[in-house]
């Protein structure tokens, strides 16, 4: 999906909402195992909530963990969940890949040929030559890890390195092996404090920002700090809409969930560009 396709996806929908299935099969709803699919209950779980958010969201983000720690079985639910979301939505594959170069390009290979994922997150502390060959892909997004919500930012990235923090030479010195069009950042949503400042260091790209919902970031603080003219941001919630419900009105409830952030970011949309 070209940037210019993905911001059109957004000012057509009036949302920016990525809902990640981050689908753990201990928690899904009992009643999915005496489903026709239960030898899948989490292909069939994704499949539902898909159905249910599909019309609020722009993006799904499918975080590979959740799919590797089944093994094969995992990797066959992966590949039929990403077959399922609908071509209209983008595809984010949440692996945090990056090796030395030869290697990366496998990773590559894998995200964006053998499985048909828009975009993949990588890790940057390998530098420019572990990265490049994810940027290689014409069409593909590179999602390279800025600011992340979790604690642990604290140690190394928000760290001082030369004139500024660490993670702020990663944005700038990232900027410079891709472009606007192929290449995105992770900013966290709980990081409220850096975000007009990581605006004004990379003015164009756009961000994924997890951290909404279950880690407490605030969509309306990232939205008033972060936003560009293009919206430049994809806002992930992945507990917050999978879990809404544990019973079985589970997609109903997902539904719910990420409508309501849907009608928050149109008034977002509205009042903000
Ligand atoms: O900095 C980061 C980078 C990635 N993530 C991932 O996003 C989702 C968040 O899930 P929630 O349930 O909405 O908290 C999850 O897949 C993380 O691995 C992140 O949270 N922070």
């Amino acid at each position: 999906m070209t940037r210019q396709q993905l911001i059109a996806r957004i000012r057509n929908t009036g949302s920016y909402l990525c809902v990640g299935l981050d689908s753990e099969k201990a928690k899904l709803p009992r009643h999915l195992l005496s489903h026709p699919d239960a030898g899948d209950i989490v292909y069939e779980f994704n499949r539902q909530i898909i159905d249910a958010t599909k019309d609020y969201c722009v993006a799904y983000k499918i975080n590979t963990a959740f799919y590797e720690a089944d093994g094969v079985k995992g990797w066959e639910t992966l590949e039929r969940t990403v077959n399922y979301i609908p071509s209209t939505h983008f595809k984010i594959a949440d692996a945090k890949r990056g090796d030395i170069g030869n290697t990366s390009s496998q990773y590559a290979r894998a995200f964006f040929e053998t499985l048909n994922f828009d975009a993949v997150t990588v890790a940057p502390y390998m530098g420019e030559d572990s990265v490049k060959p994810f940027l290689e892909y014409k069409d593909k997004w590179t999602i390279l890890l800025g600011l992340t919500s979790n604690p642990g930012s604290r140690d190394f990235e928000l760290q001082p390195a030369g004139n500024g923090l660490l993670y702020e030479k990663v944005l700038t010195t990232a900027a410079g092996w891709g472009s606007p069009d192929n290449l995105m950042y992770v900013v966290g949503a709980t990081q409220a404090a850096e975000f007009t400042r990581i605006r004004s260091l990379t003015p164009d790209h756009f961000y994924l920002v997890p951290g909404v919902g279950a880690q407490g970031g605030s969509l309306e603080a990232i939205s008033r700090n972060a936003m560009n003219k293009d919206v430049g941001l994809l806002v992930n919630a992945s507990r917050a809409v999978i879990y809404a419900s544990a019973g079985e009105d589970f997609a109903q409830a997902a539904g719910s969930v990420a409508a309501e952030y849907h009608r928050e970011m149109q008034q977002y949309l509205t009042i903000l560009r």
